[in-house]
């Protein structure tokens, strides 16, 4: 469960701050849409959520921890349990889909023979068996998005976090990227993504939050986009 109690962020040497007094609560299991214009603080709430950054007041607390009393040590333990997709990939260019998704397991200490085992499982699931020993610069964008989502979910986290994933892609190809989100989101793991994509987000009608000018102003269950 994510839970935010009256978040206010304001970056250092920043008058207004990128988030302000935001209180929500995210269930397990949830797939939730966060919507608004460009600098509403989606971003923010995100890398709140995995701690890159700390609310300057309120409460975020992510599975019964509460982030801003976390010690550092604990970090990569909390991240390793969330998943990110991001709008521009960010796979590693020099190694193949097969070597970037299993990187993700040997970084976590985990043995070879369990990476040999579940990396062609994940890769099946998002429909990449056949291209595992491709270089990223040899797939087209919603293959990479595909390879990008497999190295997220490769080690089963509980909370998947994806900002403006279907961003760089055309609308049919959008369109498998959400489906795999939606799967991976009926296998249980927490989905929150930030979207600009309004045919995405009332196609799907899921939890819609929308931020504007850091503040919540919706909080709409199987929601719309709403705004233009
Ligand atoms: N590291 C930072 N230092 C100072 N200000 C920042 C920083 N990161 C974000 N901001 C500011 O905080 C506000 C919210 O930014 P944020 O990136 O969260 O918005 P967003 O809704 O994700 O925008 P976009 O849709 O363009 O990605 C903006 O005014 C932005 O300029």
């Amino acid at each position: 469960m994510i839970t935010f109690t009256d978040v206010t962020k304001t970056y250092p040497g920043q008058k207004r701050p990128a988030l302000s007094g935001v209180s929500a609560t995210i269930e397990d299991g949830e797939f939730v849409f966060l919507v608004g214009p460009s600098g509403s603080g989606k971003s923010t709430f995100l890398r709140l959520v995995l701690r890159e950054t700390r609310a300057t007041s309120g409460q975020v607390v992510v599975d019964g921890r509460d982030l801003g009393r976390m010690r550092g040590w604990r970090i990569p333990k909390l991240r390793r349990g969330i998943g990110t997709v991001f709008q521009d990939f960010r796979l590693l260019p020099g190694k193949t889909v097969h070597e970037n998704v299993a990187f993700a397991l040997q970084v976590i200490g985990r043995p070879g023979r369990d990476i040999r085992r579940t990396v062609p499982a994940t890769l099946e699931m998002v429909g990449l068996a056949d291209k595992a020993d491709r270089l990223p610069e040899e797939l087209s964008g919603g293959e990479q998005q595909r390879a990008a989502l497999a190295r997220a979910v490769v080690n089963a986290p509980r909370i998947l976090l994806a900002d403006e994933p279907t961003g760089n892609l055309d609308p049919s190809t959008s369109v498998g990227i959400m489906k795999l989100l939606d799967q991976i989101n009926k296998d249980g793991t927490t989905v929150l993504m930030a979207t600009h994509d309004s045919t995405v987000v009332d196609q799907m009608r899921r939890r819609v939050i929308e931020l504007s000018n850091g503040e919540l102003i919706r909080d709409q269950a199987q929601g719309v986009y709403g705004y233009q």
